[in-house]
């Protein structure tokens, strides 16, 4: 399979969560609780939204790669497969 940055960042936070490493900052974020990881999702995409309205785009990409970053860690920790994502994307694809 031709995996992108997405495809293996994801699995790599699946693989976190399941093997539960101390120092891992996935492992981290998950054991503060589904709130937490919801609530960070949202403070990176005002982050994002910031840096588009006021800062560079060099930080327009480093805070879209905090977003991504974070929102796949939401899906892990809620179970949904990125699989799951790419299927709702085909399926609105005209
Ligand atoms: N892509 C990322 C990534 N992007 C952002 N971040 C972390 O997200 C945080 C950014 O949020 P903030 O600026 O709010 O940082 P913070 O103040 O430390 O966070 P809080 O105290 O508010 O939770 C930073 O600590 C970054 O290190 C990431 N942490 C990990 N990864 C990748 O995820 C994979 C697993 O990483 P580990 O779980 O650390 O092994 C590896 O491939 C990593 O490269």
């Amino acid at each position: 399979m031709n995996e992108n940055e997405i495809d293996q960042l994801f699995a790599t936070i699946k693989k976190r969560l399941k093997d539960m490493p101390e120092g891992s900052y996935t492992v981290e974020l998950s054991r503060k609780g589904l709130g937490y990881v919801a609530r960070k999702v949202g403070e990176e995409a005002v982050e994002t939204v910031v840096a588009s309205l006021y800062e560079s785009n060099e930080r327009l990409v480093s805070e879209s790669c905090d977003l991504i970053y974070h929102l796949l860690v939401l899906l892990a920790v809620k179970g949904v497969e990125l699989e799951d994502v790419y299927e709702e994307l085909r399926r609105r694809r005209k």
